[in-house]
């Protein structure tokens, strides 16, 4: 006779944080990871490209962290976050680390939620394990309502939350927040609305979410179901290997730069490049070996028309003290973006190295 399964009491939540590119997931993750309940948390963060910066942001231990790096979690890396919970589970069991809690998935800003869901309630060795303990969406305020009429991804992060966190609210009026909250209302009526400044987030967020795995399961199909009849190219149980690029035209690419940099014409390469087709750059990250300050590099974060104020780390995050450059766009070439490095920040061409091209 088998084993009886766990009650869900005793299963370890799997909370899945999304939200579209840029909205401020790591910035949540990182406070998140503060709070001593979350000591045995494990976390998997997906990204792609071929130079991720985000694994070298998040506070997270060695032994806390996996980074999926090779495609996005909702296509092509479904496979390897089967493997990697199972993984977990039996180096807890195994008391080769501490005992598992909670498992948090950060997945990328593209990731339709609802494959990655579908993935883990088909497992049933998984789900004997785990349970879906919550889907966290974080939505900016100051590109959440452009990004909602752009994006199917951002409708469908939101249409399957549990909680929707309302990021940067710092920077927009009161009316343009009450209409952001308004039109989030519409899309998702029976879910809670947080509002999270700098990742700050007052109540006990993981511990408020629902926690009957059954019904779990029953509320998220009817959703996706929901959110399915709107989507026409793949439903929940969606099972092909698709590429984002190949629905939207989203690419990624990265440079490395292998000499320090100026600030000065780096910043003048900056102002240009937040100029250039906003609503087509949806992200660009940076990681910037400064001429000036050599031990301490610059973190740079732009999210469509928006560049946030660049933010110093104390040490550089590993022993690669390279400038890198991560950009995901909508019909821009690489080659425009690698003239005006050259051009404006007066980066010399031979120090510009160019990793694969990425699909986004
Ligand atoms: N002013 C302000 N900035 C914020 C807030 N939350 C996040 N940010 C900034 O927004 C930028 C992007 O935040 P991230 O946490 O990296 O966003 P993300 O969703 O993880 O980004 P991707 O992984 O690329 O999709 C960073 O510069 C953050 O400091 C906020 O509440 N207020």
């Amino acid at each position: 006779m088998s084993a009886p399964e766990p009650s869900n009491d005793a299963k370890i939540p799997v909370t899945i944080l999304t939200g579209f590119l840029g909205s401020g997931k790591t910035t949540v993750l990182n406070r998140l990871l503060r709070k001593p309940s979350l000591a045995g948390a494990a976390v998997i963060v997906n990204e792609f490209g071929a130079v991720g910066l985000d694994h070298l942001l998040i506070e997270a231990s060695e032994e806390q962290f996996t980074l999926l790096d090779n495609g996005c979690v909702c296509c092509t890396v479904r496979g390897d976050l089967v493997a990697t919970l199972k993984e977990l589970d039996r180096r807890s069991e195994a008391g080769e680390t501490p005992p598992l809690n909670r498992v948090i998935i950060e997945t990328t800003g593209l990731a339709d939620p609802a494959p990655i869901l579908h993935t883990l309630m088909a497992e049933a060795e998984l789900m004997a394990r785990f349970r879906i303990g919550g889907i966290v969406t974080t939505v900016d305020a100051v590109n959440g309502a452009a990004t909602l009429e752009r994006h199917v991804e951002a409708t469908k992060q939101v249409a399957v939350a549990d909680r929707l966190l309302v990021t940067k609210t710092d920077l927009v009026s009161d009316d343009a927040l009450n209409a952001l909250l308004h039109r989030l209302d519409h899309l998702a009526p029976t879910v809670e609305q947080t509002v999270a400044r700098n990742g700050e987030i007052e109540l006990d967020l993981l511990a408020s979410l629902p926690a009957d795995a059954a019904a779990a399961v029953t509320r998220i199909a009817t959703r996706l179901e929901a959110v399915a009849h709107h989507d026409h190219h793949c439903g929940p149980n969606c099972q092909h290997d698709h590429r984002h690029d190949a629905h939207h035209g989203i690419q990624s690419f990265s440079f490395v730069i292998d000499k320090p940099v100026e600030w000065d014409a780096f910043a003048r390469w900056l102002d240009y490049v937040a100029a250039l087709r906003g609503e087509d750059l949806l992200r660009f990250k940076g990681l910037v070996h400064v001429a000036d300050e050599p031990e301490r590099p610059l973190v740079l974060h732009g999210v469509q028309h928006v560049f946030h104020p660049p933010a110093r780390l104390d040490r550089w995050p590993s022993a690669d003290r390279r400038t890198r450059l991560v950009f995901i766009v909508r019909d821009i070439e690489r080659e425009t973006i690698a003239r005006t490095l050259v051009k404006f920040a007066s980066i010399d061409a031979d120090s510009i190295a160019s990793p694969v091209l990425a699909a986004a």
